[in-house]
């Protein structure tokens, strides 16, 4: 079925699909066939799925990169390890700090909204009244033994530096945070190419969009919501995500993510040993003029516990169009955006969220 025919054919869907990655570095047709079919279906149908390393070959995952990421997910006892504990005490601590230290790096007074934002200042869902949670968000930066500056040329509309809060503030934050930010980026740049022949493309279609790691990583934070609750005012309101996809961590054992179907009924996400949640968002669904589904979802604390998570917002390199491919448009189902690049899309939607004046 063409791409286009198979959009228009989807019913309501009622579960987040499991996907098993354990083959998504095999060159072997019969694996990759199956992989990239359940992705596309995942794609067309959800906009959502739980991507499963937990069988991956040890070998894979020294040799593509992946072991940090791969540790932190896969343990025997269901807590989670090594990086992931590194970073989520970091960001416990960085959340506790007091409210003047950590507005010190606020994110209203960097040029790209990277930093803290506390509290009820950002607003996800224009008929909400503001998110109830703390964030901290960065982007690509070298690890102090790698090589690389951040070349601003390449950052187009998104141009604009880490901030930090300070190592005697939270000692080792910045490099827990990078290191897990590395080798989620690495997960994600194996992504891609599944992605392309997932809408009929070469492997290497996204390559030369996706150069420099146009991903942003945030931290957050949900204080519980107990009692009477205005509905308006929820962790984080119902909205997209605005970058090709988000790789996800949610703290374990703590349901709040939620889904959005096609019927209007909220589907429960919560979070699954071994697996991170792989989420599409608006760059994939202009690329594809909405045949990969940019779905609605949002986060509602009502545990009586804190909870964290760590979403990756992954996109094509700032300077890209944001144009769809031929495949994807006909006169039935014509592209109805302006093209703009995808740093521009970032910044405006950034501004909006946080309704800078
Ligand atoms: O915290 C979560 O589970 C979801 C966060 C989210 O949807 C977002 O930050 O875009
Ligand atoms: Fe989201």
């Amino acid at each position: 079925m063409s791409l286009i025919d198979e959009a228009a054919s989807v019913d309501a869907f009622k579960d987040v699909p499991v996907i098993d990655l354990s083959h998504i570095f095999s060159d072997d047709p019969s694996f990759r066939k199956g992989l990239v079919s359940q992705i596309r279906d995942a794609c067309i149908r959800v906009g959502f799925f739980y991507g499963n390393l937990s069988n991956l070959t040890v070998s894979n995952v020294v040799r593509h990169g992946l072991t940090e990421l791969w540790r932190s997910l896969v343990s025997n006892h269901g807590i989670p390890e090594e990086v992931i504990a590194y970073v989520l005490a970091g960001a416990k601590q960085f959340f506790a700090l007091p409210l003047e230290t950590k507005m010190e790096i606020e994110n209203k007074k960097q040029p790209n909204f990277k930093g803290y934002s506390p509290l009820l200042s950002g607003n996800n869902d224009p008929y909400g009244a503001g998110d109830l949670q703390e964030g901290f968000e960065f982007g690509w930066e070298a690890l102090d033994d790698q090589k690389g500056v951040q070349d601003e040329s390449i950052s187009g509309a998104m141009t604009g530096a880490n901030v930090w809060p300070s190592e005697a503030a939270v000692t080792g934050f910045r490099n827990a945070a990078l290191t897990y930010y590395h080798a989620a980026t690495k997960l994600g740049k194996a992504l891609f190419p599944l992605f392309a022949e997932a809408l009929d493309q070469r492997p290497d279609f996204f390559h030369d969009k996706t150069q420099h790691s146009a991903a942003l990583m945030k931290f957050l934070y949900y204080p519980p919501q107990l009692g009477p609750v205005d509905d308006r005012v929820i962790g984080i309101g119902a909205h997209t995500d605005w970058e090709c996809f988000t790789i996800l961590w949610q703290e374990p054992g703590i349901q709040a993510l939620q889904v959005l179907n096609s019927e209007k009924q909220w589907i429960d996400a919560p979070p699954m040993s071994g697996t991170l949640v792989i989420n599409l968002g608006d760059e994939f669904a202009r690329i594809t003029n909405g045949i990969f589904k940019s779905t609605v979802h949002r986060a509602i604390n009502r545990n009586g516990v804190e909870r964290y998570s760590i979403p990756l917002f992954f996109g094509v390199d700032y300077n890209t169009k944001l144009e769809p491919m031929p495949s994807c448009v006909s006169t039935d189902r014509p592209f109805e955006h302006e093209v703009i690049t995808a740093g521009e899309y970032i910044k405006s939607r950034l501004a909006a969220t946080y309704n800078h004046k």
